[in-house]
């Protein structure tokens, strides 16, 4: 057999293989969470943008809801501000606000939407605000006292934080049914008009809850969630999950990721993957092999 034989043969086994996930999940809605951390390396970025516009051509439809906090970070550092994060979330002052807007709704979402593009798909960039798709409401959090014996919270303002309050989905549905691709930055938009700076995984969570979506995949810069001994785990159910919060296990940019992918196992979604996107093709490893990778998460057992 000639070297260019085995090849093609080896591809149509590859391509078999995969019939039994691309039957499962044709005419499905994926949404997918790219995280700012797993979009620092070009190969990454193109691995990741050819698994999508693969998936589109098989008939499964994912929506891109993207991150872009470290690029948000770099702007900011430039022009000589500094960050804050609180449980995960950063305050966001009217200047910042400007910036998010500018960095998550110009540069990195065309950013995405060119790269899905230039691998052939039909992406279409928008914010919360296109289409009246995310409208949001302010986001207050509580900072508990470190002293036990203190059982009072304090009430933070995080500025121009929001919070998902109705998801329309009539933009995203019309993009979906012309053979397009949603891109989505994590922007809303308040009844008062302000715009608002939402945590990406809090909206890609709220949009898979809204179009009962089979999967919601959360790329990030981890091997999915890991224990205190830095293992990974792979299978994880609500009670578990909070038990490891209550631990100081989960903490950081990991508290929304878990939090919204329990919300949408609770609310219909079938299954919420955390997966590690600095590994190529990431997303097809997850749907087209049986074990997955990273960590999965199931509704039940609060
Ligand atoms: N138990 C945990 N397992 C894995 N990562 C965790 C855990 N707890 C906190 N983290 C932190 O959460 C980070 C992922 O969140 P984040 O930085 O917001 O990523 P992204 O930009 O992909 O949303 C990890 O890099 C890690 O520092
Ligand atoms: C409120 C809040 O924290 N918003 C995020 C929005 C971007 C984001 O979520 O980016 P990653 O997914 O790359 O972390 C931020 O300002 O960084």
């Amino acid at each position: 057999m000639s070297l260019n034989t085995q090849r093609a043969t080896h591809i149509a086994q590859v391509l078999t293989e995969a019939l039994p996930y691309i039957q499962r999940f044709s005419g499905k809605t994926l949404v997918i969470k790219y995280g700012g951390n797993a979009m620092v390396d070009e190969n990454l970025k193109n691995s990741f943008a050819r698994d999508v516009v693969l998936m589109k051509a098989v008939g499964i439809n994912p929506v891109i809801v993207h991150g872009g906090g470290p690029q948000i970070g770099d702007l900011l550092e430039r022009v000589g501000k500094q960050s804050e994060f609180i449980n995960g979330m950063r305050v966001t002052d009217r200047e910042t606000m400007d910036i998010v807007e500018m960095v998550l709704g110009g540069q990195v979402n065309k950013s995405i939407v060119n790269l899905i593009n230039n691998h052939g798909g039909r992406a279409v960039g928008l914010t919360g605000k296109d289409g009246s798709l995310i409208y949001a409401e302010k986001l207050n959090v509580s900072r508990h006292s470190d002293d036990p014996a203190i059982k009072t919270s304090e009430v933070i303002d995080l500025g121009h934080v929001g919070k998902v309050s109705s998801v329309d989905t009539s933009v995203i549905d019309m993009l979906i049914h012309s053979d397009f691709i949603p891109v989505i930055a994590p922007i809303g938009v308040g009844k008062d008009g302000e715009s608002y700076n939402i945590n990406a995984d809090l909206v890609a969570g709220k949009i898979a809850e809204v179009l009962q979506a089979e999967k919601l995949i959360l790329l990030t810069n981890t091997a999915g969630l890991l224990d205190a001994d830095g293992k990974l785990l792979t299978g994880l159910n609500a009670k578990q999950v909070n038990d490891l919060i209550d631990e100081g296990v989960i903490y950081g940019g990991m508290l929304p990721k878990i939090g919204c992918a329990l919300d949408a196992v609770q609310a219909g979604v079938t299954t919420a993957h955390i997966i590690d996107g600095r590994v190529q093709h990431a997303v097809l490893l997850e749907m087209f092999t049986d074990e997955g990778v990273g960590t999965l998460i199931r509704g039940g057992g609060r």
